[in-house]
């Protein structure tokens, strides 16, 4: 199950959030920066209010990669049931410094890691906080007017990040200036939860919070069973399409075509469960966005030796939802000579079968 985490000031912006349907009480300055600091004052008032209702994180703050100054801001905030460290820039040592000095408050309060995706992410660490005790790790974006999470990360580098996570046995976060459109793709990596503040206020970012728009994005999150369920298998279905998407990527069974890439075009039609006659936003309809970034995803998982290959992989992705009744791809090399040559294939979801989990 993906869960909600969503950023507040304080107790008000806490009732909201949990009023709109919020997993995670997630509390921050959001005027003194991307993990800016709430005094243990305000802490301790949200917890009170929140009285247990949610699991409430505190983040430590914007802060220097000094393992004393971090221990401090930690300390002072374990009364929360997660803390959150952001492992801003600054050499691999001097952040290992940091997450072994806060080895011991790993045993006092569960403790995540902020990678920052704008901010030289170094996933190296990923196994030391896993045998440093930490609960988990996310990533967010340290400029919050600098673009949106995937414009720093691909999805497939933010899906090898949530595999990586859980193979450590670490909890996985998303998030970083996530707008509506980006739940339904990053919801296709399975992290544990998507985190957001700038989608859920009026305004700017350091504006107040509004239920609807919690509620909004609290609609878009793929509640358990619904990405699992059984495809709608009465009446015709819709179409969604994806042509002539162009990349260059390294594909060839022979010795000239290893360590080189060569434009491989993608084309994807897929018949859908029908859209539904009220859908005006895009929580409600399987969007083309998806398709795209399963295409790039194969585009950047090394060489293939075969055409078929990536278009057994490509159609077995998109019908993993379950919205999806049939899928035709089509992968055509387009360096070889004739204009292009390459393979089609269309596979349908039988009666019965659910989707990949
Ligand atoms: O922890 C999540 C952050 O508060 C996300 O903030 P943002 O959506 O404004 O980037």
């Amino acid at each position: 199950m993906i869960r909600l985490l969503a950023s507040v000031t304080g107790p008000e912006e806490a009732a909201i959030v949990i009023e709109g349907g919020a997993d995670f009480v997630d509390l921050k300055d959001p005027r003194l920066g991307a993990l800016g600091a709430a005094t243990p004052a305000v802490l301790d008032a949200t917890l009170r209010a929140v009285a247990g209702r949610r699991p409430v994180s505190a983040v430590a703050g914007d802060l220097p990669m000094e393992p004393d100054i971090v221990v401090r801001e930690v300390t002072a905030r374990l009364a929360a049931d997660y803390v959150k460290i952001g492992l801003f820039p600054a050499s691999r040592e001097a952040r290992s410094a940091v997450i072994e000095a806060l080895r011991p408050l790993a045993k006092r309060t569960r403790l995540i890691a902020v990678f920052f995706a704008d901010g030289d992410p170094d996933f190296a660490l990923l196994p030391l906080l896993a045998e440093a005790g930490f609960a988990g790790a996310m990533i967010d974006t340290l400029g919050k007017s600098s673009g949106r999470l995937t414009a720093s990360l691909s999805p497939a580098k933010l899906g090898e990040f949530v595999r990586r996570t859980r193979e450590l046995g670490l909890m996985s976060g998303l998030a970083g200036s996530l707008e509506p459109p980006d739940v339904a793709r990053l919801a296709v990596l399975k992290p544990d939860y998507l985190g957001f503040r700038g989608a859920l206020t009026e305004g700017p970012r350091d504006g107040p919070v509004t239920l609807a728009a919690v509620q909004a994005i609290r609609a878009l999150i793929p509640v358990e069973g619904s990405a699992g369920g059984e495809p709608t298998a009465v009446g015709a279905g819709d179409s969604i399409f994806v042509r002539d998407f162009d990349l260059a990527l390294e594909i060839g069974a022979y010795g000239h075509e290893r360590g080189r890439k060569q434009l491989v075009r993608f084309s994807v039609e897929a018949e859908i469960d029908p859209i539904a006659p009220d859908a005006r936003s895009i929580g409600g309809v399987y969007s083309y966005d998806v398709i795209i970034d399963a295409i790039r995803a194969l585009a950047e998982s090394g060489h293939t030796d075969l055409v078929e290959t990536l278009a057994l992989e490509l159609a077995r992705t998109i019908l993993a939802d379950a919205r999806v009744r049939e899928v035709t791809v089509r992968v055509e090399k387009l360096e070889l000579g004739p204009r292009s040559v390459g393979v089609e294939i269309t596979r349908r979801r039988e009666a019965g079968d659910a989707p990949r989990a």
